[in-house]
Order: C-alpha cells, then sequence, then structure tokens
C-alpha cells in the first residue's frame, strides 16, 4: 500500500461556545501537494476549525500535526501556526487599492533597504520574480486598482506563500476562506487552474467554499461538515454537487420554477416603478433604465463597473448627479431617508462592514428598519417583535440558539440571512440586492431566490447585482450589462445564460446599444 505523507493532520478537534458545541470531535486528514475542500452549510463550523488552525480560537480538545510537527491544539497559537507554514487568505484579502503590485507584496515584510533608504529596484526584482512564480500577469509597478479580482487573489496568495515559494526548502499550507465567491465563473475556473499547479508544485490547500460547482473536479479529497460534527470525507471521485448537496442539505435542494417571456411582458403594462435617469456609476458614462413591478433585473459587470455603485446611488447612500424616481415620487439624492420612506431596500454587498451591528441581538438587527411598527404609545410591544423575529429566522433559515443572541455569535451566512430578512421582511417596493447569495449555504440559497420570486410576484422590483453569472441567468427576467460605468447591453429571458453574460460584461468589442 503507498503511504501518502501528509501536510495536515488533526483528530478530535472540539470547540464549545458558552457550552453550545460548534465543533464536535472532528478528524481531518490532508495529503501533502493536494487540494482538500472543506465544505457545510452555514454554521456547521468550517470559520471555527479555520481559527482554531490559526490560533485564534482555542479549541477544547484534539491534537494537529502541521507538516511533522505535533501540537495539542489547546496550544496553537498564530506565531506557531506560522512557524509550521500554515498561511492564511482571507475573504476580504487585505490589500491597499493605493499602492502598487510590488508594495503590497512587500507589506507584511521588512522593506529592503540600501544607504539608509528603501532599495526599490531590489523590491521590483523580488516581486517580479513573484510575479513569474505564480504567473500573475501583471507588473511590479501597476497600481492595486487596475488589478481584476482574480489577480488581486493571486497577489494576496503571493504575500502569504512569497518566503516558502522563494527559499524552495518550505512548502505551505494555504488556507483559503471562500476564494472564488466574489468572481464570475470564467474568472473561478482561471483562478480554480492557479490553484492546481501551486498544489502540483508542492503547496497544500485547504480551501473553504459553498460554490459547490468550483470544487468538483479541483478538489483531490473534501471534508463536510454538518452541525459541528464530520458528516463525509469524500475522495476525488466521490465528489459531485449531489453528493455534497445531499450531504449538506440532507436531500435535494428545491428549484424555482421560471416564469416565461409572456408573463413579463404583461407587466410592463403598467406604469414602470422604478426609473432611473443619467445616473452616474463610474468615472465614465451614466446609466438610463426602468424597471416595471413584478420584474426582477439583474446588472451583469465585472469589478470596477459600477455595478455596486449603482445600487448605493439609487438608495442614497451615494450622492449623485441624475435621478432617481419611484412612480411619480424623485428620490432626493444622497438621502437614505428618502429611498426608504418610498419602500427601497438595500442589502450591500460588504454585509459585516455596512449593515450588522454586531452586538446587536438578531431580533434587533431584523427590526431596526421598521421598529416605528413596534411602538405603541411609549411602549415597545417587544412580545411582537420577538415573534416576528422568531417567525422569520424561520423563514429565512437563520441557525441559532434564539433570537436574543447577539448577530456576533452566528456564523457569516447566517448573518448575511439575519440582514436579508431585515429587509425583505417589509415587502419592499424596490428591492436591491448585492450578491444576495454569497456566503450562504446551498439550500439558504434556493431559499432566498424563492423569497426574491415571491416579493416580486406581489409587484415588487428586485434590481440584483451577482458575480455569479450563473445566478442571474437562473433567477432574472432581463439582465442589463454595465462595463465602464455605461449598459452596453440588456439580454432578455430567453437569451440569458452565464456564457453570453460573462461574454458580454468581459468583452472590449462594442456591442449594441440597450433599447
Ligand atoms: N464567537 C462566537 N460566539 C458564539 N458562537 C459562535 C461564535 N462563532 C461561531 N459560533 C457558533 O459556532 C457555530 C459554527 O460557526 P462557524 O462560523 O464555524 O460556521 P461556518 O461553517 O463557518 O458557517 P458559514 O458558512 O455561515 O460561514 C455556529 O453555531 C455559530 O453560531
Amino acid at each position: 500500500m503507498v503511504m501518502t505523507e501528509l501536510a495536515l493532520s488533526a483528530r478530535g478537534l472540539r470547540k464549545t461556545f458558552d457550552s453550545i458545541p460548534a465543533l464536535c470531535d472532528v478528524d481531518i486528514d490532508i495529503a501533502a501537494g493536494s487540494i482538500h475542500a472543506l465544505l457545510g452549510g452555514n454554521g456547521s463550523g468550517k470559520s471555527t476549525l479555520i481559527k482554531i488552525l490559526a490560533g485564534v480560537h482555542t479549541a477544547d480538545a484534539g491534537a494537529l500535526t502541521v507538516q511533522g510537527m505535533e501540537i495539542d491544539a489547546r496550544r496553537v497559537n498564530p506565531s506557531w501556526a506560522a512557524r509550521v507554514g500554515l498561511r492564511f487568505v482571507h475573504q476580504d484579502l487585505g490589500l491597499f487599492d493605493e499602492l502598487s503590485v510590488a508594495e503590497n507584496l512587500t507589506a507584511a515584510q521588512e522593506f529592503p533597504i540600501r544607504h539608509g533608504r528603501i532599495d526599490w529596484r531590489a523590491l521590483r526584482n523580488r516581486a517580479a520574480k513573484l510575479i513569474e512564480r505564480f504567473d500573475i500577469g501583471v507588473t511590479p509597478e501597476q497600481p492595486l486598482v487596475e488589478l481584476s479580482q482574480v489577480e488581486r487573489t493571486l497577489v494576496a496568495i503571493a504575500r502569504a506563500l512569497q518566503d516558502d515559494e522563494l527559499d524552495g526548502a518550505t512548502k505551505s499550507v494555504l488556507v483559503l476562506d471562500e476564494p472564488t465567491s466574489c468572481l464570475p465563473n470564467d474568472e473561478a475556473s482561471r483562478l480554480l487552474g492557479r490553484l492546481s499547479r501551486y498544489a502540483a508544485a508542492g503547496h497544500t490547500i485547504l480551501m473553504v467554499s459553498h460554490r459547490l460547482g468550483d470544487v468538483v473536479g479541483v478538489a483531490h479529497s473534501a471534508t463536510v461538515l454538518r452541525d459541528g460534527r464530520k458528516a463525509a470525507t469524500l475522495t476525488a471521485d466521490e465528489i459531485t454537487e449531489d453528493r455534497i448537496v445531499e450531504l449538506i442539505a440532507g436531500g435535494a435542494v428545491p428549484q424555482r420554477e421560471r416564469r416565461n417571456s409572456a408573463t413579463m411582458l404583461s407587466t410592463r403594462t403598467h406604469a414602470p416603478l422604478l426609473d432611473v435617469e443619467s445616473l452616474p456609476v463610474a468615472s465614465t458614462g451614466a446609466v438610463t433604465f426602468s424597471c416595471w413591478p413584478g420584474e426582477t433585473v439583474g446588472i451583469a459587470g465585472m469589478v470596477g463597473s459600477g455595478r455596486s455603485r449603482l445600487l448605493r446611488s439609487i438608495f442614497g447612500a451615494q450622492v449623485h448627479a441624475g435621478s432617481v424616481r419611484i412612480e411619480d415620487q424623485y428620490l432626493e439624492a444622497g438621502s437614505i431617508g428618502s429611498a426608504i420612506a418610498a419602500g427601497v431596500a438595500y442589502v450591500p454587498e460588504n454585509r459585516a462592514a455596512d449593515a450588522a451591528f454586531m452586538d446587536q441581538s438578531i431580533q434587533t438587527n431584523m427590526s431596526i428598519v421598521g421598529i416605528r411598527d413596534y411602538w405603541r404609545g411609549f411602549r415597545l410591544r417587544l412580545s411582537l417583535e420577538s415573534a416576528d423575529a422568531r417567525r422569520d429566522s424561520e423563514r429565512f433559515l437563520v441557525a441559532s440558539n434564539g433570537c436574543a443572541q447577539p448577530l456576533s455569535a452566528l456564523s457569516g451566512g447566517n448573518q448575511q440571512k439575519v440582514i436579508l430578512a431585515r429587509w425583505l421582511r417589509n415587502a419592499p417596493r424596490v428591492a436591491l440586492l448585492d450578491e444576495p447569495s454569497q456566503g450562504v449555504d446551498v439550500g439558504a440559497r434556493a431559499e432566498i431566490h424563492q423569497l426574491i420570486a415571491s416579493a416580486v410576484a406581489d409587484g415588487a422590483t428586485a434590481l440584483v447585482v451577482s458575480s455569479d453569472f450563473a445566478e442571474l441567468a437562473e433567477l432574472c427576467d432581463r439582465v442589463l450589462v454595465l462595463r465602464a460605468g455605461s449598459i452596453v447591453a440588456e439580454v432578455p429571458r430567453d437569451e440569458l445564460s452565464e456564457h453570453r453574460l460573462t461574454s458580454l460584461a468581459a468583452s472590449s468589442v462594442a456591442v449594441a446599444s440597450h433599447a
């Protein structure tokens, strides 16, 4: 029998928070030079496991061996993790937009000094070597803002692995938290191709992902967690989407019935619900379009196309020229109050930073926008507020130990669901949704799609930004393609496909202007 060398092996990892188990006796083995996927529904324990490896959370029990170095899991700390070659790249990448690629690569290190000054030539040479080794396809001088999302991720990976790569002796165990979550599928494939090459060169990769399609065909093995326990370990041939969904969700995920074009066109017998005119969303260009009640309109664009700024501007979170009208009422530019009063709801992309009150309870986070509804005279009707929070926790599949729990005690995906519930529970007229299913598990994604569909069936308009173009093709009645601040195409439902949206959003060739 061939013995595979293990880069990482954990036994009996256990962690409880306030006597509630988050990880129960989890074992995991990862072969050196392989890609291992860590999968599971929201709240299943993935981040807890990774934070134990990083020494951010202290385990209650367990043993860990990384590259032959053994330790009691309760004693792992960040410097031990760094010493044994554990390297972490988080979802927010931690890069500096205003600095060059070379400066970003050096940010965590000491800058080379010559004659008392920064040795820029040495800095550039080192960066050029890393760019070549990691095949990033940029120049050391390029400012980070010019890079695509994949290139940024590769810079973050190269920064994390640079010492091991350049000294050639050590190989790392790279831990990636949802590396493809903001990427359109073709860019995700490009990144995954690179990861396979890094693994073939000897690095070991542990990757958390909710995008199951990304894992299939790339991961050599996978661990699926459910409710803090290991549900299964899968090897290459066993890693199929159906099998993973079965393990995570305990069965098939319901598909939304697609409406046909005839139904969608009938919505246009009404006046438009949302009219956007000459709204600037990037340094060049401006957008003009209308949305009708009862339709879901997608916005497909690459990072930097203006897709998120478009939603922020409509909501009044960004001052703008141009006009936004809901039926016959013009919204005040830069006034969130005016948008909320007109029935606009906004779920931002960066929900943890822009929308979550981490120290407040689930209940407060849900009711904060409509808190006036719970006052009768001078009394806050707490029992009604908590009954509604319980109902919506169930509807939105929030896994928690009661609605009084602070948001900070929930897993990332469950925090997302609370913010979505805050806005979708109040029957908005216009729902602006930036990456609505980012970070949520496969079951919740289907549920969120259903909730959007039912708000739209009640006469709302949903405007959805997603970097997952397959999601747009599945969810939307039509999609506006945004490039460099201008709408360059409008794709009707019958012509929607991930491939078509990708080629339109990425193309540098002029395409017909939308009507
Ligand atoms: N700081 C904390 N305090 C209390 N409970 C916590 C804390 N962090 C996590 N938990 C709980 O531990 C469990 C596992 O959470 P974890 O964040 O590991 O899940 P996850 O699999 O990473 O989920 P997601 O896919 O949503 O990111 C959840 O029940 C969560 O509520």
